[in-house]
């Protein structure tokens, strides 16, 4: 059942060693997303991203995930709307995955596991003018998460997963240009969940405000097969660590109010 793989899950935890709750945290992520709790708002706005593959820049394995890095150094990559009064920029993406299918996905729906949850991260350029200011303040980021399911191939995902076993190992770096991650959101946009949160990695920074799209994307057993021949580890290391389970455990919601852009 979810809950003993749930303890699997908790003990599956190579990357943090203990504590690994941020002292006094409030507002942690992730979080289950329990359809019972949330709550329709009807003034959610629709999701408007603006994303110039242009800005896409190279791919980083930086011994947590690997992460494509888009140039925030203007407003050419965007997001706005939703349940976001300001307008914030695309700075990278990435993912979390399991050791198999079963699970790898950070937030969970009615504690449904997914395999796998793409994050798009964004930072708040109207209030902040880095995004190493952003990740300290309540407003500075926004977070679209996006579940990944077993299916079809993924055609757009599949020119990231060939640049892969070029950054095998833990602080490796490729250069990855042209690609745009709208390729990656599913047809609906406008169904969401979105709350108050945190960073899900160190620093765990309570600066977050994430949007959970309902929707998930399909990808092949065989793409996922790829993202877990990534190592956590570097070329020097003598034990190479494969980079799985990968995610966070879950926090408690502390009375914070999920809400849903659709009924
Ligand atoms: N998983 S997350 O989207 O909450 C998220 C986003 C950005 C960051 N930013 C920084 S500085 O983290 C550095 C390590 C990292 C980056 C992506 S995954 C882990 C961390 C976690
Ligand atoms: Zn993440």
């Amino acid at each position: 059942s979810a809950c003993s793989s749930r303890f699997v899950r908790s003990q599956l935890h190579p990357m943090w060693q203990e504590p690994l709750e941020m002292p006094g945290g409030e507002r942690q992520s992730p979080i289950d997303i329990s359809l019972q709790k949330s709550v329709f708002d009807p003034n959610l706005k629709p999701l408007v991203t603006q994303y110039d593959p242009r800005t896409c820049q190279q791919v980083w394995n930086n011994g947590y995930s690997f992460l494509v890095e888009y140039d925030d150094t203007t407003d050419k990559s965007t997001l706005r709307g939703g349940p976001l009064e300001d307008q914030f920029r695309l700075c990278q993406f990435h993912f979390h995955w399991g050791e198999n299918n079963t699970w790898g996905s950070e937030h969970t729906v009615d504690r449904h596991l997914y395999p796998a949850e793409l994050h798009l991260v964004h930072w708040n350029a109207d209030k902040y003018a880095l995004f190493e200011e952003a990740i300290m303040e309540e407003n500075g980021l926004a977070v679209i998460g996006v579940f990944l399911k077993v299916g079809k191939r993924h055609e757009g995902l599949q020119k990231l997963v060939d640049a892969l076993p070029a950054v095998r190992h833990k602080d490796s770096v490729v250069e990855f240009t042209k690609f745009d991650p709208s390729c990656l959101l599913p047809e609906s946009m406008n169904e969401y969940w979105t709350y108050a949160g945190s960073l899900t990695t160190p620093p765990l920074t309570e600066a977050v405000t994430w949007i959970i799209l309902k929707q998930a994307i399909e990808v092949s057993h065989e793409q996922l097969a790829v993202f877990r021949s990534l190592l956590f580890t570097s070329a020097e290391e003598e034990v190479q660590k494969s980079m799985v389970n990968n995610f966070r455990v879950q926090q408690p919601l502390k009375g914070r109010t999920i809400r849903s852009s659709f009924s």
